[in-house]
């Protein structure tokens, strides 16, 4: 029998360990170790090898006896048995322990106190500690680290690598949860990334338990106390479309929401930074500074980033803690949503830039999920591949999705939320034909949703979706707002729509006959 806890207390209380480290202890443990390198403007820079985004291949559960009716399992939940995730467990612990130094950190996963969880966060590798402590929360002082009893531990040696044929693993790589021992394992990939949304995963299982729905949005709040979430798989605009000078962010991936409102699961932002510019996104640019831990961006000899450069991966990245962001909400807590966005990267180009949704389309749209898996997000993605990603999450979700499309159903109803779908993606023909839509009119479209100003716009139906679209939007040319006005030719719009909804239905079957009423109410039934 393998003694997990006492394993791990073991290796955290040797002399080379080093618990709770500051800022800038942390910051020169990486650059003496040869981890990274300091940006002109004091940011920590690392690099990450092969694996530069998430490996969704390469994660598990442990088929625990307790878990197996209640977690969805399949492609996104593998199972694993117990006897490898001991064996793994027991060779990572004894590949750490002979290793000069570890880094702890401890700290949070959830800003609303009465359902926070107590993390530990075990790494290899100082610059991985100063991403646990700029994205997890951190507790206000080093007594109160220490005196944390975790409830979760995070147990990371990208350095080891599996050996598939006798340690039971797909490659080299893994991320196994045990949801019973509180422990994830992982090991041969140094995206930091991964920690982040492992944790997420957790947060998805227990929230929902004690009747708090667990979202993969963003969301800020503005003078009014309005609340806005944005809901979008990677890549799609939660970071970049939350950080908006005029309005508090609360968070820009992990929420929760409970009787009082929203509360951020994070304390810190993971912002994609390809081609980042001042101009198109200051709140994210000023807050690449020390504290900050950047993620394959190239640097010239002077420590100046090129954010143009994506030789590395499209995938860059930046974590920062929430205070770089000049109106953030700290605590991360605030009142229930009065808008909810769902974000799509539509790559066929034929979801319209806006559209509001009715309660029981915002109920279909969200099971379905329609998007894009971005380039470099996951590894072996190059280029946009359209995909249903339920609830806007499926990588993180561990539960049966209607779990969380019927709470997110009971509260847009109690909470009398207005639900528009937003496509960020391609627009004038699908990708490689049109472009991306242009960041600015995005943001126009979302600010007016969110001031109340859109709803009482007058609307068209669009002819493929039965989506209703307004037919004007300040700040935005009339023409791009139905997308069929905005391909070469209507004939060739009209064929790719019809091949989208065609795939929306198939993809639906997958909910089974109960989830009938739905398609046929959000208007996608033959
Ligand atoms: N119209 C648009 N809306 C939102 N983001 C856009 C748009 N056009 C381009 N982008 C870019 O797409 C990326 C969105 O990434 P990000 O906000 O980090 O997504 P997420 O947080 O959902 O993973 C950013 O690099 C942003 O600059
Ligand atoms: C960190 C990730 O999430 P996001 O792009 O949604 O910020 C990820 O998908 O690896
Ligand atoms: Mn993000």
């Amino acid at each position: 029998m393998v003694n997990h806890s006492e394993n791990i207390q073991n290796l955290v209380a040797k002399d080379t360990s080093h618990v709770q480290l500051s800022t800038a202890q942390l910051v020169e443990k990486s650059l003496k170790r040869g981890e990274g390198r300091l940006t002109e403007t004091g940011a920590l820079r690392a690099e990450t090898g092969k694996y530069t985004g998430r490996s969704p291949k390469d994660r598990f559960i442990v088929e625990d006896g307790t878990l197996k009716d209640k977690v969805d399992w399949g492609e996104v939940n593998q199972p694993i048995s117990e006897e490898v995730f001991d064996n793994l467990f027991t060779k990572v612990i004894d590949y750490l322990g002979q290793k000069e130094e570890v880094f702890v950190f401890n700290g949070y996963a959830g800003a609303d106190e009465k359902t926070r969880l107590n993390l530990s966060v075990v790494t290899e590798f100082s610059w991985h500690s100063m991403f646990a402590r700029t994205m997890f929360i951190r507790p206000e002082t080093k007594e109160e680290a220490l005196a944390m009893d975790a409830q979760f531990t995070i147990v990371s040696a990208p350095t080891f690598k599996a050996d598939p044929e006798t340690d039971g693993t797909k490659s080299e790589a893994f991320v196994i949860v045990s949801l019973e021992k509180g422990i994830i394992l992982i090991g041969g990939t140094e995206y930091a990334g991964e920690m982040k949304k492992s944790i997420f995963s957790i947060m998805n299982y227990l929230l929902p338990e004690q009747g708090v729905m667990s979202m993969h949005c963003s969301a800020n709040v503005g003078e009014n106390k309005d609340v806005a979430l944005f809901f979008g798989l990677s890549g799609t605009g939660k970071t970049t479309l939350s950080a908006d000078a005029q309005r508090e962010l609360i968070g820009d991936d992990e929420h929760g929401w409970n009787e009082d409102g929203v509360f951020n699961i994070e304390g810190g932002c993971y912002a994609k930074t390809i081609n980042l510019s001042p101009e198109k996104e200051p709140e994210i640019f000023k807050a690449i500074k020390f504290g900050s831990v950047l993620e394959n961006v190239a640097l010239d000899d002077e420590g100046k980033p090129d954010y143009d450069d994506g030789s590395l991966t499209e995938n860059t990245r930046a974590a920062y803690p929430l205070d770089h962001i000049d109106n953030a909400r700290i605590p991360s807590v605030a009142g229930h949503p009065n808008t909810i966005i769902f974000l799509t990267a539509d790559a066929f180009g034929v979801l319209p830039p806006i559209s509001k949704l009715t309660r029981e389309q915002a109920m279909y749209h969200f099971l379905s999920g329609f998007t894009s898996k971005l380039a470099g997000t996951e590894r072996g993605i190059t280029t946009p591949q359209p995909v249903f990603s339920t609830c806007f999450g499926s990588p993180f979700l561990p539960l049966h999705a209607k779990t969380y499309a019927d709470m997110l159903g009971g509260l847009i109803d109690k909470h009398n939320v207005n639900v528009y779908l937003v496509n960020t993606g391609w627009s004038g023909g699908e990708y490689g034909v049109g472009k991306r839509m242009d960041l600015k009119y995005t943001r126009s479209m979302v600010r007016r949703a969110i001031s109340g100003e859109l709803a009482l716009n007058a609307f068209e139906e669009d002819t493929a979706f039965g989506l209703s679209i307004p037919t004007s939007v300040a700040g935005v040319p009339k023409e791009i707002l139905n997308p069929r006005n905005t391909w070469v030719s209507e004939e060739a719009y009209d064929e790719k729509a019809l091949k989208l909804k065609e795939a929306f239905i198939e993809n639906f079957k997958k909910f089974g006959t109960e989830s009938e009423d739905i398609a046929k109410k959000g208007g996608f039934s033959l």
